[in-house]
């Protein structure tokens, strides 16, 4: 087999989020060398026809974005080579573990073998996201709220669903209904992909959209790991999709952001009930109050 490796020069800040979009265009791999948190760089390996030019616009044009949500992501320059080592994929998988995220979700890899346990949910999804450079502070704060907090009549809208993971957890723990959406099409296609894998295609609603642009409805529990502007341009709007009493669980705010973000959720008259931190990353949970 042969590969690609697409090689990203950033930094501290820059990272998770780079790690993510690689993920989410089908990153079979993905490593990370860290020069004292300085300079880091960031290698993604993909199956050579897998590496589309789409898949690399798309990867160009979203890194490109991150500037404009006020990460430093410090030179992002992207270098692309070819890889001969056949076995490559197979030796990096054999490093590829099951990870318990929360106390009931644990997330595999489809080649591994997992003895679940009684309360156990299990996820399939191959690496990327899940199994980069571990697993992300962003998604497993989001999946840790979800487990807490959902109730089994609550209608769902998972906004920025990248893999879908936190759509396919929240079926799997009995939400009623899902909608999940994307503004990217690489993502959402992805996304089913994975749902139909856990075998929860035909409970989720996948779209692709920005924001709420395409959401009808009242929803029990909004989810939305993005970046802090993109949080904070979809709080003003929250209040037309999230029924009074309902929760919101906002994600991939970098700590400096998190009083950014709370202001504005008390002036749309959002209570924050929770909120957790992962590494540099904090998740806030919080009700509409009226
Ligand atoms: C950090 S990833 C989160 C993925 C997944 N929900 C998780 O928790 O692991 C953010 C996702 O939001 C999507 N996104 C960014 N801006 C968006 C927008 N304006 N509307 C919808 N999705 C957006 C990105 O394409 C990306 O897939």
């Amino acid at each position: 087999m042969k590969l690609k490796e697409v090689i990203i020069a950033t930094n501290y800040e820059g990272f998770s989020a780079i790690e993510n979009i690689l993920a989410e265009i089908g990153a079979v791999g993905i490593s990370k060398e860290d020069f004292k948190q300085e300079e880091v760089i960031m290698k993604g390996y993909f199956e050579e026809e897998e590496l589309t030019k789409e898949k690399v616009d798309s990867l160009r044009k979203r890194i490109a974005q991150l500037a404009d949500y006020d990460l430093n992501i410090g030179s992002g320059e992207i270098i692309i080579k070819g890889l001969e080592q056949e076995d490559w994929v197979n030796k990096w998988k054999k490093d590829i573990k099951a990870i318990k995220v929360t106390d009931k979700i644990v997330i595999k890899p489809t080649w591994e073998e997992y003895q679940k346990q009684a309360d156990e949910i299990i996820i399939e999804l191959d690496p990327g996201l899940a199994f980069g450079t571990g697993y992300h502070g962003t998604t497993s704060g989001c999946l840790e709220m979800i487990e807490k907090y959902l109730q089994p009549d609550f209608d769902v809208l998972d906004i920025g669903t990248g893999t879908g993971i936190l759509s396919i957890a929240a079926t799997k723990l009995g939400a009623k209904s899902n909608f999940a959406l994307d503004i990217d099409p690489v993502a959402v296609k992805v996304a089913k992909e994975n749902a139909k894998l856990n075998q929860v295609l035909d409970q989720i609603n996948f779209a692709q959209g920005d924001l709420l642009d395409i959401v009808d409805g009242k929803y029990d529990l909004v989810i939305a790991n993005i970046l802090p502007h993109v949080i904070k341009r979809l709080i003003p709007d929250l209040p037309k999709v999230a029924k009074v009493g309902s929760i919101s669980i906002l994600s991939g705010i970098i700590e400096e952001k998190a009083d950014m973000i709370k202001d504005e959720l008390k002036k749309y008259n959002f209570e924050v009930k929770e909120i957790i931190q992962k590494e540099q990353w904090i998740t806030i949970v919080a009700i509409r109050r009226g």
